[in-house]
């Protein structure tokens, strides 16, 4: 068992979560945090490893209190970014803060605000699940603090908080309680599924009281239920004051739970704003789906310099985002287009929809236009 922190962190590998607790805004975090607008800035961060440029030039900043979304293809550079912020790498260029501080630079000082969950493989298989809590717990600085979510300070009900319930100290399980995970407390965690895996690792940033939560594809691996469980733990989080970046796969997830978001591909970040802002500049959408063989995606026609793009990974759906312009005409001049060209091949455009476009369009053009 590691006697210290940073042997039982890297330990458990890949980082997942940090969360940083609710500070004490005139003790040691300084008075700069009290006056932050924005608790994490990233510019124009870049690293590589090598030769390798993993992210190159990466801005954004994000409000106190706002849930922000890193989205993006496989490699974009999501975790790269996220290892920086959290501090186990130097950025190879650009600036990043954490609540105005270097993340390397002041590990210590921003470590007692810090409780961190790992992504994988990290946790040790022979502890039972309330002994995981109970370890990390005895690894925090204020170890004795009732478990509440950011804010919510839970009124001292005296030593009896911190008893034993059957066995299990009852701090350990009220965070258990919190991710559901409560009936699992004296099960081994070898013996957890991904999803369970998942939520004990979120108990584990939640019982440090996160001011800042940074979550790397939080609900991989969860049923759907787990996973609106666990949007309801963010959410009550955020409601609570905290600030949370963010990466998915899940463009719902990143809907449901952001203000702001970025779609990553390449190292880059390809767009930026408020989800409304961003699901906005998708426009309208025209789909269809091509049933023969006899095309390829180089045959589809440009409409107006609009570039298709294969939606869903189905092969055959294609997709049209339209911009510019009136909505309507736009719509019928590019259904003409397509029906002219559909025709002349004697092709046949199955399902063909003109509708509203999604973030999943964005972010599929973003990748389209990319290539
Ligand atoms: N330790 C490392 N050494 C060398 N290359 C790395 C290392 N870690 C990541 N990379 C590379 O950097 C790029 C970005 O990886 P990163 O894990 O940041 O992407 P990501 O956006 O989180 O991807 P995913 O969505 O698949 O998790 C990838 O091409 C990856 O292979």
């Amino acid at each position: 068992m590691p006697g210290d922190i940073d042997d039982y962190l890297l330990k458990r590998g890949k980082t997942t979560i940090v969360a940083m607790r609710t500070p004490q805004l005139a003790g040691a975090s300084g008075a700069a945090a009290a006056d932050l607008d924005h608790v994490i800035e990233v510019d124009g961060l870049r690293q590589a490893y090598g030769d390798f440029e993993a992210v190159r030039g990466v801005s954004f900043r994000v409000p106190r209190g706002e849930l922000f979304a890193l989205l993006g293809t496989n490699g974009a550079g999501k975790t790269t970014t996220m290892e920086v912020l959290e501090g186990f790498r130097a950025a190879t260029g650009g600036t990043v803060r954490v609540l105005g501080l270097d993340p390397v630079r002041h590990q210590r000082k921003l470590r007692p605000r810090v409780g961190i969950m790992l992504q994988e493989g990290g946790f040790i298989g022979d502890l039972t699940v309330a002994e995981t809590v109970d370890l990390w717990k005895g690894l925090s600085e204020d170890a004795g603090r009732p478990v509440t979510l950011a804010g919510t300070a839970e009124p001292p009900r005296g030593p009896a908080l911190f008893g034993r319930a059957g066995g299990v100290n009852r701090n350990v399980m009220g965070v258990l309680e919190l991710v559901g995970l409560e009936r699992k407390a004296r099960t081994k965690v070898r013996q957890l599924s991904g999803g369970q895996k998942r939520r004990l690792d979120l108990a584990l940033a939640v019982l440090s009281r996160p001011e800042v939560l940074f979550l790397d594809e939080p609900t991989t691996g969860m049923d759907p239920e787990a996973r609106r469980d666990t949007w309801k733990v963010i959410e009550d989080l955020r409601a609570a004051g905290t600030t949370v970046l963010l990466t998915t796969h899940y463009l719902e997830e990143a809907e449901r739970l952001a203000t702001r978001l970025a779609i990553m591909h390449e190292g880059r970040i390809h767009v930026h704003g408020t989800v409304e802002e961003t699901v906005a500049r998708s426009g309208d959408v025209v789909s269809f789906r091509l049933a023969g063989t006899s095309w390829s995606f180089g045959d589809l026609p440009a409409l107006d310099g609009v570039v298709p793009v294969l939606a869903y990974g189905s092969g055959t759906e294609v997709a049209y985002t339209l911009t510019g312009g009136r909505a309507e005409s736009r719509a019928h001049a590019a259904v003409r287009r397509l029906l002219d060209w559909a025709d002349g091949r004697g092709e046949t455009l199955e399902r063909l929809t003109v509708r509203r476009g999604t973030l999943e369009d964005v972010f599929m053009r973003v990748v389209g236009e990319a290539r």
